[in-house]
């Protein structure tokens, strides 16, 4: 008989946090919700808490408090508004909590979660670029647990041999490509927003979609690899798979090559987190290989997609550039949504971030929020002089 597990969701209104909704729903016995965040989605954030029978929901801009506080009146679910109440909402001993809040924001959640030594589920990968061997030694100073959510990295956690990480040779993080792999410089440069939310093959938040056209979203990837797995840089590469089934490769010494495979759908490796170490049923479509046919693949290209090539660089500063990549790429893909520059800028905006910065050793986390800080300052006041 299984033990009814609790659950803290954050980030419960977007697309990770619903994707985990379902799953828990589809396991009653095995999982109860008990605390959901959200940013300022306040309507959904009570509906989903109420619906859920949770115990304790969060807003994290506090300007949404009364109303949460009245739409949840009359139940018995307590709220909480503002930065500390994520932090308790993280703290609360609950028996895994899925990050899936969205950029830098999520980082200071993520590490209360850490240090109680939480099992978690991490969809947050901006977290694990911006702080990411300092959060992995938070981890082992705390005996947390990263179970990874990205599909990449569930992938690679799934069929690494941890007792063997030396033997291997290279992972290969499978790309999609995004919705302009085949597409021109010129072309990309006129491109619109729903052109560029539009994924081929997932169904995901703005920011990702975005990060995915531009490629950023595997540049971030790399480097979340990196953190995650005790393989060196050059070991990790980047392959481009336009099907996106494979979710990524072990190749090891003897050559032996080790896929995981499924469809598009995020609710597997949010599944696997959620049962690790056993596996959830799930009755989603399988994989039907006759008709799909064939697997293709292709080398990324750097020089249409930059954003790759940023990424690998600021992995290799071995210091604070990866910050600056990610908060500069987050103010500049906001400014792409808002309308306020071209596809284009968004690399663009990220180099010329990067090219300022001097690589600096990181102390500590509060270093983390200085850099982090003027990286975006840097970057709103890029934009503001280059808005069209
Ligand atoms: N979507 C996907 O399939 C995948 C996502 N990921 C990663 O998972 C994370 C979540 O992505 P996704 O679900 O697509 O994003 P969404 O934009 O769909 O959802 C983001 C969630 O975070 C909340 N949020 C946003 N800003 C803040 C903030 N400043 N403080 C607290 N909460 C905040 C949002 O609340 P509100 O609704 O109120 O704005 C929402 O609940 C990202 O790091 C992404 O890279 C990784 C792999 C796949
Ligand atoms: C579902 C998931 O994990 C995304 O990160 C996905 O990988 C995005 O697709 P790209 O391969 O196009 O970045
Ligand atoms: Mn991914």
């Amino acid at each position: 008989m299984s033990v009814t597990k609790s659950v803290c969701i954050m980030g419960v209104t977007g697309s990770i946090g619903k994707s985990t909704v379902d799953v828990v729903r589809a396991h009653p016995d095995r999982y109860r919700v008990d605390t959901v965040t959200a940013h300022r989605n306040v309507a959904e954030l009570a509906r989903m808490a109420i619906e859920l029978d949770a115990r304790f929901a969060v807003i994290a801009d506090p300007a949404f408090f009364d109303d949460l506080k009245s739409a949840l009146s009359g139940t018995d679910i307590d709220a909480g508004a503002g930065e500390n109440a994520l932090i308790e909402a993280a703290e609360r001993p609950c028996d895994i909590v899925i990050a899936g809040i969205v950029g830098a924001a999520g980082l200071r959640a993520t590490l209360a979660a850490i240090r109680r030594g939480a099992i978690i589920g991490l969809a947050n990968k901006e977290t694990l670029v911006c702080a990411g061997e300092l959060m992995m030694a938070e981890v082992r100073k705390f005996g947390a647990t990263i179970i990874p959510v990205d599909s990449e990295h569930s992938a690679i956690f799934q069929v690494l041999d941890r007792d063997a990480t030396d033997k291997v040779e290279r992972i290969l993080l499978t790309a999609s490509g995004g919705p302009f792999r085949t597409w021109s410089m010129a072309d990309m440069a006129s491109v619109s927003r729903e052109q560029a939310l539009a994924h081929p093959n997932w169904s995901m938040g703005a920011k990702i979609s975005i990060d995915s056209a531009t490629m950023m979203n595997k540049g971030l990837e790399l480097i979340e690899a990196a953190r995650l797995f005790p393989v060196p840089e050059p070991q990790i590469e980047i392959l481009v798979h336009p099907q996106s089934v494979i979710h990524s490769m072990v190749e090891y010494v003897d050559g032996s090559v080790l896929a995981q495979m499924g469809t598009p759908d995020m609710r597997t490796p949010i599944a696997y987190a959620l049962g690790w170490p056993d596996r959830l049923e799930l009755r989603l479509p399988r994989l039907d290989f006759a008709s799909i046919g064939q697997f293709s693949f292709e080398a990324p290209d750097t020089g249409r997609f930059p954003a790759i090539r940023l990424a690998r660089e600021a992995l290799r500063s071995g210091g604070s550039l990866p910050i600056v990549l990610n908060a500069a790429n987050e103010v500049a893909v906001a400014a792409f949504l808002a309308g306020r520059i071209g596809f284009l800028d968004i690399a663009k905006s990220v180099e010329h971030i990067m090219a300022a910065h001097a690589d600096e050793k990181l102390l500590d986390i509060d270093h983390v929020f200085v850099i982090d800080d003027i990286a975006r300052r840097s970057a709103e006041d890029l934009i503001s002089q280059t808005a069209r």
